[in-house]
């Protein structure tokens, strides 16, 4: 099982998205502990497979999130499974599951599959559009989202999502609160040192993905921001 447990600071590189191999070797060598693989829409098999390849280069981990059954590409270090806990529909809760498992079921080594339980508070994000995510009302609310991964359906990793907008920090410190023995990921807007600190202070693991693809330089200043952070 991989140690995502130690993970402060993640690069998100999305395979629908161009990164040439200067900018890939910046972010895998920056000293970030971990390269998420991922997105919502435009996730094929190919674009996962050829990112896959590149990134073999390097020592950094690799780990593939996966939100497609048609890009489940072997050869990653380890793979998220996210199960959206405020969807909507509630067909993005277990319905693709319940398929992954029946294509899949026979291939899969259980030590290397690591279930996410999101709550997605953006609700601009495609991502909360796909699934119809239900609006996060307050602290309270995320705090409970938070319990019911942790403390009923006993899932490692509770991801705080506000893919594309900076997150409210009273927020994400309530997730903080009611994610208890489960590790908290936070992603989201992060553009600024200070940003990418903030966030360090509440979360376990801060998640980096769209700025890369806007501004490589800032990207790599949040790797000593997070990992200068005492939480
Ligand atoms: C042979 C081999 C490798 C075997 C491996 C076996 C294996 C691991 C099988 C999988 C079994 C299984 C249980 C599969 C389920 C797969 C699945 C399709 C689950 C559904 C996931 C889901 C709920 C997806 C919805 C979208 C989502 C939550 C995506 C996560 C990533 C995310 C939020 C990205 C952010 O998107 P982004 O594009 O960056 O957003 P912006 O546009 O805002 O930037
Ligand atoms: O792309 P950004 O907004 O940095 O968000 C990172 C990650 O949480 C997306 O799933
Ligand atoms: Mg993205």
């Amino acid at each position: 099982m991989i140690d995502y447990r130690g993970w402060r600071h993640t690069f998100k590189l999305d395979p629908d998205k161009t990164i040439d191999d200067e900018a890939l070797e910046a972010i895998c060598e920056s000293g970030t502990d971990a390269i998420i693989v991922g997105g919502t829409y435009g996730v094929t098999y190919d674009n996962t497979l050829e990112l896959m390849s590149r990134l073999r280069r390097y020592a950094v981990p690799a780990v593939l999130e996966i939100s497609s059954l048609d890009a489940v590409v072997p050869g990653f270090d380890s793979y998220l499974i996210p199960l959206v806990l405020n969807a909507g529909d509630p067909d993005w809760i277990f319905a693709p599951h319940v398929s992954g498992l029946q294509a899949f079921g026979a291939y899969i080594h259980w030590d290397e599959i690591i279930a996410e339980g999101y709550i997605i508070a953006n609700p601009e994000a495609g991502v909360a559009q796909l699934t119809q995510a239900r609006p996060i009302a307050d602290a309270a609310q995320a705090k409970a989202y938070a319990q019911v991964a942790t403390n009923i359906c006993r899932l490692p990793i509770v991801y705080m999502e506000y893919s594309g907008t900076y997150g409210d920090p009273v927020i994400v410190k309530a997730a903080k609160a009611g994610a208890g023995e489960a590790h908290l990921f936070y992603g989201g807007g992060i553009r600024t040192p200070e940003q990418a600190a903030e966030m360090a202070e509440i979360a376990d693991t801060v998640v980096v993905g769209n700025v890369i693809y806007d501004d490589l330089a800032a990207a790599l200043a949040t790797v000593k921001a997070v990992k200068g952070t005492q939480y």
